[in-house]
């Protein structure tokens, strides 16, 4: 006999509080409305009610015996029979509910307490106490729970307290186990990624977004367990070993030892113990369904986006580590902002780790705009999560620096990182939507991050909030505040979102993709917001795939291949001279400058995977110039002085009319 664990991982969560949502969105309206789920939520209670209130309801005392009327039948005066000793059925199931429902309240407020928060710890956190977790989990798979009873008892002789709260104990590392997976889902969220980005604490996001996320993968596993408590509580009053006073386990043994003469006696108790299981089970169902539809997308919407994880990089050479032959890293521009200088980033692929951004350098002085743009896959949110410090599991900075405000953010610690995300780096997402927490209004997550950086009281981070969605212009400010994510369009969410990013009022705000989810009116009217943020001085890092944006919003931009920059210049430079042939190809396959009736020209082919990256220039299979020298070494980013730009091309000048040399 070994510990159940539920196989339900379905997404989770139910929380109740002011923030709830309220009818028709409600939780307990809608698990109501599940007619198997309100049945049984109906049944359960009255049981328990009934068992609750046994001492005033039940007709007899539970232990009074009259040998005069042993096992009997059901009659007037004893609506379910009698016992061998002549004791009311229904007056002892009335009472001995009292004990298995104890049972069962003792093993869940062991197996509960400690299962959720080391699932949900081991989850977010990984390292040692994940391992542990994971390890107590796999013992205690292997370990017969009745011999651990058995052993229980006999200390405690008869104590079914005892047993029950070691059952807990011994089930609570399956419970955090599952816990534990769901977490993991969970931390993957952009709206955990946006606080982790708005500098909240682990502590805080782990009670305020993953805590109702994983609700309900823990109510399904308490209703399981609970189930399980009650066969349990069962089989040691029919093995004898629990207590001696009315309970439903000790009524089956008293039943199972008279089935042949009176097999009636087993009806009650177990008609009592199968209902009450089947009723935990079909409430277990709704809630786990209730649960799985909150969270669910709406259907107009794509699935959040996650960021994927491979786990276990090591610090070991990468696959595609750059020579140095091919760095060249200038001093960081004094005035910058934000200065990268030679940045590698790698994940581990495939098992291996394997270089996916390399030699990444630009400066950003504040009041700029740096626009990052490039193919799908060409490395531009690695460059964007690197400085935030929130590259994917296993990712690490391998060489280079990341100077922001004089600190060197590609070797800073947790706390300094912290300090600064929110604070001195704001992130604004490319899924409004999704970086919200479905289960708070927008009021109440942007009034987090304002208390958080301000420290300032509930009424003034409120009113802050306020003044900041007035900032952003989202109309009628109040009614945004009491909005859940869901209630709001894509265009107020991503205004939402800059508003968080603002509250902290960061020196850089890093934009990824901040319009692409939305249509191209209110795309201009984030990038009018976007353009206000410049003018007071903030700086911001665009990624784009837009050449419109750039060419409206940024000073200046770098072009991104396959994990490299191939360019960077002044934005106008680059869209009329481009010096690189990928840069040129890219803006010849702008859709802005489609002409009617004839196809779109496109740079043919695709962006290699980094495990593919070819020696020699990345872009070579692609390039209409290519020639053998190309595809000889590395190529070293240059930068042309004179006209205050860099390109990593063999021949940079060829394409603005200038000497072609190999
Ligand atoms: N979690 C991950 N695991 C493995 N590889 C990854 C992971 N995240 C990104 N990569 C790889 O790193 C490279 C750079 O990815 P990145 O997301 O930075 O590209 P991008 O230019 O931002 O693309 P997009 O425009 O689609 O967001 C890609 O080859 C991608 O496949």
């Amino acid at each position: 006999m070994n510990t159940p664990t539920a196989q339900h991982t379905a997404p989770a969560g139910g929380r109740k509080g002011p923030r709830r949502s309220t009818a028709p969105h409600g939780f307990t309206a809608r698990l109501l409305r599940k007619k198997a789920a309100a049945a049984s939520a109906g049944y359960l209670l009255l049981v328990v009610l009934v068992t609750l209130l046994a001492s005033p309801l039940a007709p007899y005392d539970p232990d009074e015996q009259d040998l005069t009327a042993a096992l009997q039948g059901p009659s007037g005066a004893h609506w379910l029979g009698t016992g061998e000793l002549g004791r009311d059925v229904l007056s002892r199931l009335m009472h001995g509910g009292q004990i298995t429902l104890l049972g069962v309240l003792i093993t869940l407020a062991v197996y509960l307490p400690l299962g959720v928060p080391a699932g949900m710890i081991a989850g977010y956190k990984g390292g040692w106490f994940d391992r542990l977790v994971l390890k107590s989990a796999d013992l205690i798979s292997a370990v017969p729970v009745i011999i651990v009873l058995l052993v229980v008892l006999s200390v405690f002789t008869n104590n079914e307290s005892a047993a029950m709260a070691a059952n807990g104990l011994l089930g609570a590392p399956l419970l955090a186990r599952v816990v534990r997976s769901a977490t993991l889902g969970v931390k993957e969220e952009l709206y955990v990624r946006a606080a982790v980005a708005g500098g909240i604490r682990d502590r805080v996001i782990i009670r305020r977004h993953v805590l109702p996320r994983v609700t309900g993968v823990v109510l399904v596993q308490a209703s399981v367990f609970g189930a399980y408590a009650v066969l349990l509580e069962t089989g040691l009053g029919f093995l004898g070993l629990g207590t001696t006073k009315a309970s439903w386990g000790s009524m089956i043994a008293e039943a199972s030892k008279n089935i042949g003469t009176d097999p009636w006696l087993l009806v009650p108790s177990g008609f009592m113990i199968i209902s009450f299981i089947l009723a935990l089970g079909l409430l277990s169902d709704g809630l786990r369904d209730t649960l799985a539809e909150r969270y669910a997308p709406p259907a107009d919407k794509p699935p959040s986006r996650r960021m994927g994880r491979p786990r276990g990089a090591a610090p070991e050479p990468l696959r595609t580590e750059v020579p140095d032959t091919a760095r060249v890293i200038e001093d960081p521009d004094p005035d910058a902002l934000l200065s990268v200088r030679g940045l590698t980033v790698s994940l581990t692929i495939e098992g291996t780790p394997t270089a996916v951004i390399r030699d990444v350098s630009f400066d950003l002085r504040s009041g700029e705009v740096l626009g990052i743009v490039g193919e799908t896959g060409c490395g531009k949110t690695i460059t964007a999560t690197s400085l935030l410090g929130m590259l994917p599991a296993g990712g690490r900075i391998a060489s280079g620096t990341i100077l922001f405000e004089g600190t060197d953010l590609a070797r800073a610690d947790a706390a300094t990182m912290r300090r600064i995300r929110g604070r001195r780096i704001g992130w604004i997402s490319q899924d409004p939507i999704s970086s919200l927490d479905p289960s708070f209004t927008a009021g109440a997550q942007v009034a987090e991050v304002v208390r958080l950086h301000t420290g300032c009281s509930r009424k003034q981070a409120r009113e802050r909030t306020l003044e900041l969605f007035a900032k952003v212009r989202l109309p009628d400010p109040g009614r945004v505040a009491g909005s859940y994510p869901h209630q709001l369009s894509g265009g107020m969410a991503q205004r939402v979102g800059i508003a968080a990013a603002l509250a902290g009022d960061p020196a850089l705000v890093i934009a990824d993709e901040p319009t692409t989810a939305l249509d191209v009116t209110v795309q201009a009217e984030i990038l009018d917001l976007l353009r206000e943020l410049q003018a007071a001085g903030t700086a911001v890092v665009l990624i784009t795939h837009d050449w419109g944006v750039l060419a409206d919003l940024c000073d200046r931009a770098v072009v991104m291949y396959a994990g490299e920059v191939v360019e960077e210049a002044e934005v106008t430079d680059l869209v009329t001279t481009p010096t690189h042939p990928y840069t040129a190809g890219l803006l010849g396959s702008d859709p802005h400058h489609a002409l009617p009736g004839q196809p779109l020209p496109a740079v043919e082919g695709a962006v290699p995977p980094p495990t593919q990256w070819p020696v020699g220039c990345h872009f070579q299979n692609r390039c209409p110039r290519v020639t053998d020298a190309c595809k000889e070494k590395p190529v070293v980013i240059s930068r042309l002085v004179e006209l205050e730009r860099s390109t990593r091309c063999i021949r940079p000048l060829e394409l603005i009319g200038g000497p072609a040399h190999d």
